[in-house]
C-alpha cells in the first residue's frame, strides 16, 4: 500500500489553509514541505516559519525535504516537529552526513536521506541502520513541473532490491519529481512506497484535489 505526500510548494499560496483542509478530507498520509536555500538548488520556496504555521492548523504528519547545504546548521529550527514527522536531508548536502543524521534523530523524528538523480544508490549502504526512508529524486530538485528522468525508474527497482538484500526491507522508498498518475503506476511496480504528488497529479487543474487524491490511491493500491 502506497502513501501520498502532496507537495505544498504546488499549493495555492493564497489559499493554503483551504487546500490543506481538502487534503485532510482526501486522507493523505503526509504533507511534503520543500525547504530550499538558493544554493543547494537555485530556488527558494517554503520556510521554517511556514512549517510552524502549518503545524497550527493540521495534524497530518509532515515530510520535510531540506534542499539546503550543510543542513546541520539549520536543524535546530525544526524543533516544532514531533514523532511521526520525517526530516529528509540530501546525501550531497554535507560532508558530515553521520553527524547530520544524528542531529535529526535527536529531534525525535524519522530520518530520510535524499539522492539526486546523479548520485548512485551504493552511497547509502553504511547508513542503512540509521534510515527510515530513502528519497529518490526523479528530477533534478528545485522546481515543480519538470520532466521525469526515465532512468530513475530502474534506480527505484535497484534500491528496492538492495534494501531487501541487506535486510532493510522496512526502509521506505519515496519518489519525488513528475510523479504523474502514469509515472506513479510504473514507480509502484518498481517498489516505491511514498509518492510526492505535485503539479502533475494531486494539484493537476484537470480535477479537484480530492478527486485527484482518490485517483492516486487507486493507482498505488491504498
Ligand atoms: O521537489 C520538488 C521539486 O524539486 C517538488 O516537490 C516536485 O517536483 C513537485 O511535483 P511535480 O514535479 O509533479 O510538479
Amino acid at each position: 500500500m502506497g502513501k501520498i505526500a502532496p507537495s505544498l510548494m504546488c499549493v495555492d499560496l493564497l489559499n493554503v489553509e483551504r487546500d490543506i483542509k481538502l487534503l485532510e478530507e482526501a486522507g493523505v498520509d503526509y504533507l511534503h514541505v520543500d525547504i530550499m536555500d538558493n544554493h543547494f538548488v537555485p530556488n527558494i520556496t517554503l520556510s521554517f516559519d511556514f512549517i510552524k504555521s502549518i503545524k497550527r492548523i493540521t495534524d497530518i504528519p509532515l515530510d520535510v525535504h531540506l534542499m539546503i547545504n550543510n543542513p546541520e546548521e539549520s536543524l535546530q529550527y525544526l524543533d516544532m516537529l514531533t514523532a511521526g514527522d520525517i526530516v529528509c536531508i540530501h546525501y550531497e548536502s554535507t560532508i558530515h552526513i553521520h553527524r547530520a543524521i544524528g542531529m535529526i534523530k535527536d529531534l525525535g523524528v524519522k530520518v530520510g536521506l535524499a539522492l539526486n538523480p546523479g548520485t548512485p544508490i551504493g552511497v547509502i549502504e553504511n547508513l542503512l541502520p540509521d534510515l527510515d526512508m530513502v528519497l529518490i529524486m526523479t528530477v533534478n530538485p528545485g522546481f515543480a513541473g519538470q520532466k521525469l528522468i526515465p532512468s530513475m525508474l530502474e534506480k527505484i527497482e535497484k534500491l528496492r532490491a538492495l534494501l531487501n538484500e541487506k535486510g532493510y526491507s522496512e526502509i521506505e522508498i519515496e519518489v519525488d519529481g513528475n510523479v504523474s498518475f502514469d509515472h506513479a503506476k510504473l514507480m509502484y511496480e518498481k517498489g516505491a512506497d511514498i509518492y510526492v504528488g505535485g503539479s502533475s497529479s494531486v494539484f493537476s487543474k484537470e480535477n479537484s484535489i480530492v478527486e485527484n487524491c482518490k485517483r492516486f490511491r487507486e493507482i498505488i493500491g491504498s
